[in-house]
């Protein structure tokens, strides 16, 4: 694919088009002289399996005032997001010129971006001309209101150096404001702040004037914005590159969509938690154990650190549900994975319900004697707590444990080989009189 791609990217010079190949994880492949003459900045830089992101960076550490300097992380982030969404070309300023860029996608091999020089600038979206020494705009012709009147999107006129002339009513509806008249020459991102002027400002809104004062940059490139009242309205900035061009803005109502993308999202969310947790306990079920164990397996093969395994039975948990009924035993489960979880936190360890009343708990990092500590710790404190209500009485309850660790050449064996000896030993506890620990011979 790449003895393909290469030879059409030198042939793009010859056109004065630049291109930069990215493959899926958005790392260089291709590119060609043009892209560096445009982009002078990457000279020197770019290398195959560069990340977009450090190629963002350069760019953004020229184009940023030192005011917006400190987010730049999250303007490389949606720089990101702006290349694999990207559906239309859109303009910026770079430079001495107005530039136009495409991105298509290619298939599994990732990304293509191109750009195209379409007008040296002379408006300068980036280096705002200094309003005072502007005339006052003309006000547009009455045909032209009418036909903008008529459509359902918001439409905003602004003068080239983005003072608004003219709205029709769809935009004012959006943004509350009364006439026309209120909007007084004021630019977009005062518009939008006047907006929220009686709302308590959310996350959502210093993210969006953010994402506004960005994309005063682009033109095309479109962007969501947050309103009051939980709406959301999607803005495409179209700007002229003549002194005299009119530029407008278009804002299409996107609350619906996006509160379905939402409601997606949590569902999905919600779905996915479900497939890997247990419902009674909330501890991680059989599924993500297995998952989890294997790439456990896999970094401590790889890091030469020993693997820690407690399997954990609950001692004559058919008489607890015999006597007291199902419902209490539940209860007593759940008791139980509350303890194993509050003991368990070091980051990597994982606590499973391994299934019926039998508990797994994933120890990477820890050799035989610290695992079989632990579990006699937290066999202790199963021991001595007290359980029960009006009808059960006091309740006390037990647990055996075996427990296993995966060191040095066992670690060549398998992921089952692993469970079988901590299985192995939790029978061997049950069989030396339940309520202790028993740890595997290596
Ligand atoms: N309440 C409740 N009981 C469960 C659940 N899952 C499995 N059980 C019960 O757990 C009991 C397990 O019993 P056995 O495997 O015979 O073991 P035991 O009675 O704990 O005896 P030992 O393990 O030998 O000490 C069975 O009666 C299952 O019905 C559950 O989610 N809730």
């Amino acid at each position: 694919m790449i003895s393909i791609l290469k030879p059409i990217a030198v042939a793009l010079d010859q056109l004065e088009v630049a291109i930069c190949i990215f493959d899926a994880e958005d790392k260089a492949l291709v590119w060609n002289d043009t892209f560096l003459q445009f982009f002078p900045e990457h000279a020197g830089h770019v290398h195959v399996g560069e990340d977009y992101r450090d190629n963002l960076r350069r760019f953004y550490l020229q184009r940023l005032s030192a005011e917006e300097l400190p987010q730049i992380d999250r303007y490389i982030e949606e720089g990101v997001l702006r290349h694999r969404n990207q559906l239309r070309a859109f303009e910026f300023d770079h430079h001495d010129y107005r530039v136009r860029v495409a991105s298509l996608p290619l298939g599994a091999y990732g990304r293509v971006r191109l750009w195209r020089k379409t007008a040296p600038l002379l408006t300068g979206m980036q280096d705002r001309i200094n309003p005072d020494t502007k005339p006052l705009p003309t006000q547009i012709l009455p045909d032209t209101a009418m036909a903008l009147e008529s459509l359902a999107d918001g439409i905003l006129m602004v003068d080239e150096i983005g003072r608004a002339i003219w709205a029709n009513h769809t935009f004012l509806e959006l943004y509350g404001l009364p006439s026309t008249d209120a909007l007084k020459l004021r630019d977009f991102a005062q518009l939008y702040t006047q907006a929220w002027q009686h709302e308590v400002p959310t996350a959502e809104y210093v993210a969006s004037l953010g994402l506004l004062k960005e994309h005063q940059r682009f033109s095309g490139a479109p962007y969501v914005l947050a309103l009051p009242n939980n709406r959301w309205v999607r803005v495409v900035e179209l700007r002229g590159t003549q002194t005299n061009g009119s530029n407008f803005l278009s804002h299409v109502d996107v609350t619906e969509s996006r509160q379905q993308q939402e409601a997606l999202k949590q569902l999905t969310q919600h779905l996915e938690s479900l497939a890997i947790k247990d419902a009674l306990t909330g501890l991680a079920n059989r599924r993500r154990f297995d998952e989890v164990l294997e790439s456990e397996w896999q970094r401590a093969h790889r890091s030469k650190t020993p693997l820690s395994l407690l399997m954990l039975d609950v001692d004559h948990f058919k008489r607890l549900n015999d006597t007291h009924g199902h419902p209490f035993g539940d209860e007593v489960l759940k008791r139980l994975a509350s303890i194993l979880a509050h003991r368990i936190q070091r980051t990597g360890s994982l606590v499973a319900r391994y299934g019926g009343e039998e508990f797994a708990v994933l120890l990477p990092d820890t050799d035989l004697p610290s695992a079989a500590k632990l579990a006699e710790f937290i066999r202790q404190q199963v021991e001595n707590m007290s359980l029960g209500n009006e009808n059960t009485g006091l309740v006390r309850i037990t647990i055996s444990i075996g427990v296993a660790c995966a060191s040095g050449t066992a670690l060549t064996a398998s992921t089952t080989a692993l469970v079988d000896m901590a299985d192995r030993a939790l029978y061997q506890a049950k069989r030396s009189g339940r309520n202790q620990v028993a740890a595997a011979t290596p």
